[in-house]
């Protein structure tokens, strides 16, 4: 069993963005979402356990490998498929992931072989092997990251937003990839889709403005609020007559009308049902209620 252990860990960066505030963490094997906006400091805190930038203050532990200490030595055990993979060369597939294993330090060129194919099997681009990644398509290009992610056996997976752009199909085949991978090592998949943590992480936490606010089990999480959200087709110019009246944690449009969800212990007011309370609804409430702290 993997073991990374994050604590108190903070970043602000020279221009003065404190992009995380006192980090707490312990992430096991499995698959681990961490959830949250865009600017909440996702990207800020897989590039430090990544060892790619380090710590204003805190620690990472990954099993007894001092990860802000001895980079290098995370490294060897690290795949991370960041959010932008920059610019291509103009090499077909094949000899670009030939040329990451060797950065990867997989030396023995039959070893090497073996494993760039296979990998270009399981992500299912072997039949594309000869093409440039830069002609392949966004789901393509991100089952590529994945497989250079994989290279050299990695203890521990970093995924940084991996389907942002990706249409359903080519998210779904990603995802499930992702899944088959994530059962002996650790995966870290940051992202602001609630959709793709319920569908695959068993551990969560969510992130805003540099902090968890809430960590567990989706089901678990999901659970605590049960009972508790309404919703009400409202006319839409009434928002924010409803917004000052009620705990609103979401508006959204169903069949082009307009519903709110409201967090209450009781019926709000006529009008309003019950409803059985999915993921995004605890992402929303626990915002909610983090905002109504803060203020
Ligand atoms: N290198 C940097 N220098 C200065 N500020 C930065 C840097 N990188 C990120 N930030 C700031 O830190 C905060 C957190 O950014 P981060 O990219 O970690 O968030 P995120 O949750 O990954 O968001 P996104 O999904 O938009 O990438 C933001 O306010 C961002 O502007």
């Amino acid at each position: 069993m993997n073991t990374l252990q994050i604590k108190n860990l903070s970043k602000t960066y020279p221009n003065g963005v404190k992009a995380l505030n006192g980090i707490n963490l312990e992430i096991t094997n499995g698959m681990f979402g961490l959830l949250g906006a865009n600017g909440a400091g996702k990207s800020s805190l897989m590039r430090t356990i990544a060892s790619l930038q380090e710590p204003t203050f805190g620690s990472i532990s990954f099993n007894t490998i001092d990860v802000v200490q001895k980079p290098e030595e995370i490294r060897k055990h690290l795949g991370y498929l960041p959010q932008e993979f920059g610019v291509y060369p103009k090499i077909s597939a094949e000899k670009l992931l030939n040329h990451l294993a060797i950065l990867k330090g997989i030396l023995n060129k039959k070893e090497r072989k073996e494993q760039v194919t296979a990998l270009l099997q399981q992500v299912n681009l072997y039949q594309h092997r000869k093409k440039s990644v830069y002609t392949f398509s966004g789901g393509m290009r991100q089952r590529f990251g994945i497989a250079q992610a994989l290279l050299a056996n990695p203890q521990i997976i970093i995924v940084d937003e991996p389907t942002a752009g990706l249409d359903p199909e080519e998210s779904n085949r990603f995802l499930n990839l992702l899944s088959e991978i994530g059962e002996n090592v650790i995966v870290i998949l940051s992202t602001h889709i609630v959709e793709d943590v319920r569908n695959l992480c068993p551990k969560m936490a969510i992130l805003s403005n540099g902090e968890i606010i809430s960590e567990g089990n989706p089901t678990e999480l999901v659970a605590s609020i049960e009972g508790k959200v309404w919703a009400k087709i409202i006319p839409k110019r009434d928002i924010d007559i409803y917004k000052k009246a009620f705990d609103v944690i979401s508006t959204k449009l169903v069949s082009g009308k307009t519903q709110i969800r409201v967090l209450s212990g009781k019926k709000p007011e006529e009008g309003f049902g019950l409803i059985t309370p999915n993921l995004e609804d605890f992402y929303f409430t626990t915002l909610f209620n983090n905002q109504s702290k803060a203020s």
